[in-house]
């Protein structure tokens, strides 16, 4: 600071910094007449000299009149110069020292609501984006529906009764819930508020109709992925190997998963969760996730 106010002075009185006499001889040496600036391209920084002994660095955003100019100071050659030293000539040429503070403010926390038709591998693909992405909080459901085998509460979901569901109802604790074949699902705002807080971004993992309430309640604020299996044949046979559906659900969820996929108009990507390729479906959501944390208007949601 100190040094580039020397630096300043001195060239106000067109005067070499003795500084630049002691550490390397100076190929600009302070020119008697002035520099003008000349450019019509923003982007680049050119050399105009009035007088072609004395090349000045001139940067193209001036347009500034002489008394307004930032004094010109001598920049040492670059491939010599001790980096310090051009670095202070730079700062000092410029009239202000480089800032350290970053060009881009970190990205927004962001809520990803992850949805597609029933079987179609939502659970695994979270299962899996979990195992591979910190920063993330995976919110936990409520849902009223019995717990599977292997499924662990507070994990998986938070088992509750239908009479504990309808309380949280009540008390307004969810962010959107539904009835989805004969159970209730809820997401608890809590949990999302919490995380956000302190800086992770949100999963949520809703089936087609909560996508669009969320959709509603959220609008632009969040980025919705549509999941879906790479035909209708597949997504069937999924659902028969995961053996947990009867003749009767198998045959409810099929031709409802016919209807919704009618609805991937309304969400801002899709994702093919292809057989044997959960692998490319993560990935291809941890893309849409760094895609998303790049933009430059950045969503913004408050819960
Ligand atoms: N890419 C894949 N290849 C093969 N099998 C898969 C793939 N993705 C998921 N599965 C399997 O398909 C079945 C259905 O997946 P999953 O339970 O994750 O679906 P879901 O969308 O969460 O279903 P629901 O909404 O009914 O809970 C599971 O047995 C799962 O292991």
């Amino acid at each position: 600071m100190l040094f580039r106010k020397l630096c300043t002075s001195l060239a106000r009185f067109d005067l070499n910094p003795p500084f630049f006499h002691q550490k390397f001889s100076n190929p600009f040496p302070i020119p008697t007449s002035r520099t003008s600036f000349h450019s019509q391209n923003r982007h680049n920084l050119r050399f105009r000299t009035l007088n072609p002994a004395t090349p000045r660095f001139i940067s193209s955003t001036s347009q500034m009149g002489d008394s307004r100019r930032p004094p010109a100071v001598p920049i040492p050659p670059v491939a010599t110069a001790d980096k310090l030293e051009l670095i202070r000539a730079l700062e000092a040429s410029l009239g202000s020292s480089f800032s350290s503070k970053p060009f881009s403010p970190p990205p927004n926390p962001l809520i990803i609501v992850i949805s597609g038709s029933s079987g179609v591998g939502k659970d695994a693909v979270i299962k899996r984006l979990r195992e591979v992405r910190e920063g993330i909080h995976f919110v936990v459901t409520a849902t009223s529906r019995a717990k599977r085998p292997g499924e662990v509460d507070g994990k998986d979901y938070y088992f509750v009764t239908k009479e504990e569901f309808l309380r949280m109802v009540q008390r307004d604790e969810l962010l959107e819930y539904a009835l989805v074949y004969g159970d209730y699902k809820g997401i608890p705002k809590q949990q999302i508020r919490e995380y956000m807080a302190k800086g992770f971004d949100i999963v949520l993992r809703v089936d087609i109709q909560g996508a669009a309430t969320l959709r509603r309640i959220l609008g632009n604020s969040a980025v919705f992925v549509f999941l879906v299996a790479e035909s209708e044949e597949e997504l069937v046979n999924r659902l028969i190997e995961r053996k947990t559906e009867t003749a009767e659900t198998l045959l409810v969820r099929i031709a409802t998963a016919r209807e919704e996929v009618r609805h991937i108009k309304n969400f801002d990507y899709v994702v093919v969760n292809a057989e044997g390729k959960l692998e490319s479906a993560v990935k291809l959501v941890e893309s849409i996730i760094d895609a998303e944390k790049a933009k430059v208007r950045q969503r913004s949601a408050v819960i």
